[in-house]
């Protein structure tokens, strides 16, 4: 795997990129519980990262990746991907950015956004913590964008039945929580990555966003603030976010089944 400190805004064939894929994998992971920073930690012996990276790579869209490194860990990060060769996923033909994140996921998305290049028309952001995701769920969400979509996520619809509660905080903290609705689950769905957007209006809505000094839990729900229609298409069991320790044991599962299927 091939991973410069810059870049000069083209894919390793020398081509201007046009889609390209920011990998926010700063995040501590502390809902995992204590260890390395969650997008290193192993995966069949494979950092989680370097999954990530191999599933954007892997699609035919994306020639540049923009990988978000904990703030102080970016040279770690380098290491770590250069110590991985190119491989059957990962395509000769993608160029690997290491930058610093920040203190927040929508700090470290916009601290990747300002390194693509302005060649970039096309803007996929992928959770490190999905290593999994399909190839063919990158290549649906990105032709999405390409074919006129501003902002596109990959969503399932919900297994369970969702509650809104009135949280208990303070002396009340930890009380029972009383429920005040039931959305209709039909018309809820649960959102992955990666999120696809026009480049323009991502970076508007980022910018938006930090101007109001409001949060915001995915990319996607930046873009609803500015106006700006964002579509649903497909996600994929496989694409589940890493965040507790079970998730290890489904990842490890869905590795064992994808190299039983490949006949290793
Ligand atoms: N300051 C941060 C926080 C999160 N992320 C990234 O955002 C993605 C989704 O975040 P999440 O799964 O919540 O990861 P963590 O923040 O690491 O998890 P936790 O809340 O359990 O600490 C991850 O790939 C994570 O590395 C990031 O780049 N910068
Ligand atoms: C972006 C995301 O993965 C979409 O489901 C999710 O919102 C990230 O949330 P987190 O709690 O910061 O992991």
């Amino acid at each position: 795997m091939s991973a410069t400190p810059d870049h000069g805004g083209s894919g390793a064939s020398g081509r201007p990129a046009r889609t390209a894929a920011v990998i926010p994998a700063a995040g501590r992971g502390v809902r995992l519980g204590p260890g390395a920073p969650k997008a290193l930690r192993p995966l069949s012996g494979t950092p989680m990262l370097v999954h990530a990276v191999r599933a954007m790579a892997g699609s035919r869209s994306v020639s540049l990746v923009i990988v978000v490194a904990p703030p102080d860990g970016a040279d770690e990060v380098r290491r770590l991907l250069d110590a991985y060769p190119l491989s059957g996923s990962l395509t000769d033909t993608t160029e690997v950015v290491v930058v610093p994140g920040g203190e927040t996921r929508q700090e470290s998305v916009r601290k990747g956004l300002a390194a693509v290049p302005e060649t970039v028309t096309t803007v996929l952001v992928h959770d490190a913590a999905r290593p999994l995701v399909p190839v063919d769920t990158v290549d649906a969400v990105a032709a999405a964008v390409r074919d006129g979509s501003p902002a596109v996520v990959p969503a399932l619809p919900l297994a369970d039945t969702v509650k809104q509660v009135e949280p208990r905080t303070g002396e009340r903290a930890g009380e029972p929580e009383p429920v005040v609705g039931t959305p209709e689950r039909a018309l809820l769905r649960a959102v992955q990555t990666p999120q696809g957007f026009d480049r323009a209006t991502l970076v508007a809505a980022h910018e938006k966003i930090a101007l109001e000094g409001e949060g915001a839990t995915d990319d996607a729900g930046m873009v609803e603030r500015l106006g700006v229609e964002v579509v649903v298409v497909p996600g994929h069991e496989e694409a589940f976010k890493v965040t507790r320790p079970l998730d290890l044991v489904l990842a490890e599962a869905v590795l064992a089944r994808r190299r039983a299927n490949d006949g290793f």
